[in-house]
């Protein structure tokens, strides 16, 4: 599960879903509290809109359950659809259509009815900036605003739980900041966000927490810096020294550390791997001080999200 103190609003429950013989998803658990962008990374064919789509109640699962504010999705799928919004992947073209007309005819899909379902396409259309052009055909759009408006579709019911899949795949750079900004005003607003990639980059900056699945299954759950923190004490970070005083002498002292692994000179100073957290590391920058070896500069190069996202996945082909 994700670690977190709050309540969950979506919790999926060790499900798992095969397609013939073929197993999508084996006991797949997390869960995304109210607030909360959840990021749902995996290499392609991981199993990800699988998940989203039981989720979602679009999908049974063969075992496990998903609760919603606590209300099973397999009891109660009516009550669960209602809470959820699920803005698939790809979404039917409806060319010939207007904006306007789009959003309208989803808004009666959902039952609303007279100023009520007035008030919640005027919301929707707001938020997502599509006021603008209500009367475009949905042909004429930009992909960018073609998400705005699938997002549009999906806030019409006001859910409090949105699943989004890939909806950033083939956004320009803008679009993909101007989207992960509405999606951090929902959760803002109280709502949980759980959002598939499979680039975990894409979405670092914008989720609390992150589930990594591959092949179906569970890599890691938990946010992006205490992930980082464990892989950089597994796969080791590296490290830049500068010594005002004599530079074999702090690379000796070097060598003989706890979590150091292999040391090197370069230009006037050292550098060497280090299998240690952040608390370590400090450790030993106060040694080297202790030694009178006067440190000037001291520098662990932290992994970067390419490299976590390696570090977690193991590029099996699926
Ligand atoms: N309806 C289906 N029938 C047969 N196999 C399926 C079906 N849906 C998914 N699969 C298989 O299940 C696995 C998981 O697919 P899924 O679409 O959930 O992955 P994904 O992580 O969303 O991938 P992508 O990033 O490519 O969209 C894949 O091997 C896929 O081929």
């Amino acid at each position: 599960m994700v670690a977190t103190t709050k309540e969950p609003l979506l919790e999926v429950d060790t499900i798992t879903k095969s397609f013939g013989r073929h197993v999508a998803v084996s006991q797949v658990s997390f869960s995304v509290p109210a607030g909360a962008v959840c990021g749902f990374i995996g290499p392609n064919g991981a199993g990800k809109t699988t998940t989203m789509r039981i989720a979602a109640t679009l999908e049974l699962p063969d075992r496990g359950d998903v609760r919603v504010a606590g209300r099973s999705a397999l009891l109660d799928p009516r009550g669960v659809r209602r809470m959820i919004g699920f803005m698939p992947d790809a979404y039917g073209t409806y060319a010939a259509t207007t904006v306007a007309e789009y959003v309208d005819f989803f808004a009666r899909a959902f039952g609303l009815k007279g100023k009520e379902r007035l008030r919640a396409i005027d919301s929707v259309t707001d938020f997502t900036g599509l006021r603008p052009l209500l009367e475009k055909p949905i042909s004429g759009l930009s992909k960018g605003m073609k998400q705005r408006l699938s997002l549009a579709k999906t806030l019409l019911n006001d859910p409090s739980i949105l699943i989004l899949d890939e909806p950033a795949s083939g956004l320009d750079p803008r679009a993909r900041v101007e989207l992960r900004e509405l999606i951090r005003i929902l959760a803002d607003q109280g709502k949980a966000v759980l959002v598939s990639s499979h680039i975990l980059t894409e979405l670092s900056e914008i989720c609390d927490e992150v589930a990594v699945i591959e092949s179906g299954t569970i890599q890691a759950t938990g946010d992006i810096a205490t992930l980082s923190a464990g892989a950089d004490a597994a796969k080791g970070m590296q490290v830049r020294a500068r010594f005002l005083t004599d530079v074999d002498a702090a690379q000796r002292f070097l060598a003989e550390q706890n979590f150091v692994v292999g040391t090197r000179r370069e230009r006037e100073g050292v550098v060497f791997g280090f299998k240690g957290d952040q608390e370590a590391l400090a450790d030993l920058l106060e040694r080297t001080v202790r030694e009178g070896l006067r440190p000037v500069e001291f520098h662990g190069e932290r992994i970067d999200l390419e490299d976590l996202f390696l570090h977690l996945t193991q590029g099996k082909l699926q």
